[in-house]
């Protein structure tokens, strides 16, 4: 069985982010900037905000995090968007979800300017994808670090059946309807399942391709698994062990153990979506650069 290495990938792709930034640097003058806002202090955001800011250092981008206290509310955090929005120097604008529950995420993402929009979670962007138009928008980066990884591991999708549980708008959705567009890099057959669906592995079984985005530890089992399909896995749970330092380790939404002895090629969590996710951020973000300087 192979294993989809995304840390190794992620730090491929980070070399190249590399060379671009400073290619550009030479040329222009300029680096491309991400500004992340948080609101709060969930222990795990503050984690992965930290990497985003140490990972744009390391490839030469021009970063800045905004920390909001947990009780800002709505009008002061779109009124900062507004004011990133308005500034030529950011070419990326983040913020890191989940919110506090006084602030409507959808709010908050339809705030921020399409082109700065570099999760792709705007309409525009989750509109343009649905559509088609790949190259005039920014794709959700968990989903389009998957496509990268498919790309790089030579995994066929053209004709295959691709079977997508979950159904968020971050993960779910824009994955189902990256993996049916018509390009080499994808053409599945694509089948959704979700909370409501009754037989899940009546669905799993068939796919060539499995997508496990639900958020539940373990959940997709061999069973589930038709033998030689390609199992990518989106879960990123902690669970309690004592055994280990921290009191707690990570799994996916696949059982490792069982489904690895079925799969012909799995994602390992962590070390696979995960890293990808902000490798993926890192490259909208010098898209975005590009677009916005007409490079
Ligand atoms: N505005 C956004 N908020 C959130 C996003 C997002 O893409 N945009 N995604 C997640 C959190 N996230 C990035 O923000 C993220 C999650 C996980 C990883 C990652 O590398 N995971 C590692 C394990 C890391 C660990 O030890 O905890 C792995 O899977 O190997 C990177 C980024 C929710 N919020």
């Amino acid at each position: 069985m192979l294993i989809i290495d995304g840390k190794k990938v992620s730090l491929d792709l980070k070399e190249e982010l590399k060379t671009g930034v400073e290619t550009y640097r030479k040329a222009t003058g300029k680096v491309p900037g991400l500004t992340v806002i948080i609101v709060g202090h969930d222990p795990a955001s503050q984690v992965y905000v930290r990497n985003k800011a140490k990972t744009c250092k390391e490839i030469g981008m021009f970063s800045t995090v905004i920390e909001m206290p947990s009780d800002t509310t709505q009008a002061e955090l779109l009124e900062k968007i507004q004011e990133l929005n308005n500034d030529p120097a950011v070419h990326g604008i983040l913020v890191q979800q989940p919110l506090p529950k006084q602030i409507d995420e959808f709010a908050v993402t339809i705030a921020i300017d399409p082109a700065k929009d570099v999760d792709g979670f705007h309409p525009e962007n989750l509109g343009r994808l649905v559509m088609g138009e790949l190259d005039k928008c920014f794709v959700s980066c968990t989903p389009y670090g998957i496509l990268e990884l498919l790309g790089r591991y030579n995994i066929e999708t053209k004709g295959k059946h691709c079977v997508v549980v979950g159904r968020s708008n971050i993960v779910g959705k824009p994955m189902a309807n990256l993996m049916l567009q018509k390009s080499d890099a994808t053409n599945c057959t694509v089948t959704i399942c979700h909370s409501a669906t009754k037989n899940i592995p009546h669905y799993t079984l068939q796919a060539d391709i499995l997508i496990a985005a639900i958020g539940k530890a373990g959940f997709i089992t061999a069973d589930m698994v038709k033998p030689g399909a390609v199992v990518i896995d989106v879960g990123i749970n902690r669970i309690e062990d004592p055994s280990t330092k921290s009191g707690y380790r990570l799994v996916g939404d696949v059982d490792f153990e069982g489904v690895s002895a079925i799969a012909s090629a799995m994602t390992p969590v962590p070390g696979g979506v995960g890293p990808m996710t902000i490798a993926m951020l890192l490259k909208n973000t010098l898209h975005s650069f590009q677009r916005i300087n007409g490079l």
